[in-house]
């Protein structure tokens, strides 16, 4: 299991040097996902205690059952809408020399106080995207009420940008991972996942939409059989509201359900450190929000990126600004098959169903030109320098 590795510098027991980071959860794993990514890399990289806030310690407990073994490191406090609370939870704690408010997420007055005592560094890490302002708006300050500034962290995949989260030791799991059958077959096991698939696999981890009977009557009629694992339960939904499956089909974790030459299986929800094998099984992904699809990059793999809605079409802006540069170089036909298919999965674009399944077909066609360009993207991204590389920089912490 891939896990935070001890810091080499280890501070004494008393750490003296402490971060703080704060997470409100809105909806969905990505407030939770990025923010706990964020505290182990803290950890890890720039050797730091964190002190990391959290309104919803259910979502933390979801996503990392196992959070008591990093307790040494992180200390996670149960962040109330209570000043008195807050107070009390100040009394006993070591000033910070990094305050991380994540996603805009507004520190309370007792917080902004004693900031401004003891004047940490202080960042608001941002949401992913490739769109050019945020390259320009990127570390730069905004001067606050208490006094301090308050520096923009904007992840991205510009060499300019904030970066992207990656562990140190990724490359060395995954090829681990990947070498050793023996670990891959005791994976699917503890979490019951099929020990064989029909076609090629593809993890399936996608918000509710009108687009999934479409997009599974187009799997069918497509020449070529495919096994989707579908994780997180949102398609599923999708396809019982819209009756292409019986109300009791793919109820439980493992549930299989062949329609064709397309099999569906229903996978468990897994620890977030486990959910790189996932990809690293898949020979193909359909990822959302940010965290999933920062992962999906790293693992090298082809995949489609249902993005997370917004107001006014934002969220297809950020969509195309990623796409645009990420297939400048592909040949034709492999592009405009992607990015129609890209623009209909995320409720854009103008396929029928004729032409979707033409376009799955001509994508499938340049299937070995996909996968090698993915992984050249992919390469590419991890030559340059992780987000906590340019954090140490930027903050003149020592990186480990
Ligand atoms: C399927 C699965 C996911 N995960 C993890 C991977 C990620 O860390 C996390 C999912 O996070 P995301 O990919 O970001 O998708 P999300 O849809 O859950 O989160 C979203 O939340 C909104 C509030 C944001 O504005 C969105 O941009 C987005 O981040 O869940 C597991 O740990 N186990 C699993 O089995």
């Amino acid at each position: 299991m891939q896990s935070l590795n001890l810091p080499v510098c280890a501070p004494p027991a008393d750490f003296a040097t402490e971060a703080w980071v704060f997470i409100r959860v809105i909806d969905n794993f990505g407030d939770v996902g990025v923010g706990w990514r964020l505290s182990c890399l803290l950890a890890e990289f720039l050797c730091l205690r964190v002190r990391l806030w959290i309104d919803d310690v259910g979502a933390l407990d979801r996503l990392v059952p196992e959070r008591a073994v990093y307790q040494a490191q992180i200390v996670v406090e149960v962040w109330q809408d209570d000043e008195a609370v807050v107070q009390r939870q100040l009394a006993d704690v070591t000033d910070p020399v990094l305050v991380i408010e994540t996603f805009g997420c507004d520190l309370p007055p007792a917080v902004l106080a004693r900031m401004a005592e003891c004047r940490p560094l202080w960042l608001n890490w941002e949401y992913l995207t490739a769109e050019d302002w945020a390259v320009d708006l990127h570390a730069m300050p905004s001067l606050q009420a208490n006094g301090l500034a308050k520096y923009f962290w904007f992840m991205g995949i510009d060499a300019a940008s904030g970066g992207l989260l990656r562990e140190a030791d990724y490359v060395a799991e995954r090829a681990a991972f990947l070498q050793q059958p023996g670990l891959q077959q005791a994976f699917r096991q503890r979490y019951g996942l099929p020990l064989r698939h029909n076609g090629r696999l593809w993890l399936v981890f996608a918000y509710a939409a009108v687009c999934w009977p479409q997009w599974m009557l187009m799997w069918q009629q497509a020449d070529t059989p495919i096994t989707l694992w579908l994780a997180g339960g949102q398609v599923i939904d999708s396809l019982r509201a819209a009756q292409v499956i019986a109300p009791d089909a793919l109820q439980q974790d493992g549930d299989v359900l062949v329609l064709d030459k397309l099999t569906l299986v229903r996978i468990p929800f897994v620890p977030q450190a486990a959910f790189d094998r996932l990809l690293w099984l898949a020979d193909a992904a359909i990822v959302r929000g940010e965290d999933s699809f920062v992962r999906a990059l790293w693992a090298g793999l082809p995949f489609f990126w249902h993005i997370y809605q917004q107001d006014d079409e934002v969220h297809i802006h950020k969509l195309h600004a990623f796409w645009n540069r990420a297939t400048a170089g592909w040949p034709v036909g492999l592009r405009e098959a992607f990015m129609a298919l890209s623009d209909d999965l995320n409720g854009t674009g103008s396929l029928d169903g004729s032409g979707r399944v033409r376009a799955w077909q001509n994508l499938c066609a340049s299937w070995q030109i996909w996968v090698k360009l993915a992984a050249v993207w992919s390469e590419m991204l991890h030559a340059q320098d992780s987000a906590l590389e340019k954090l140490a920089r930027f903050s003149h912490l020592p990186l480990k």
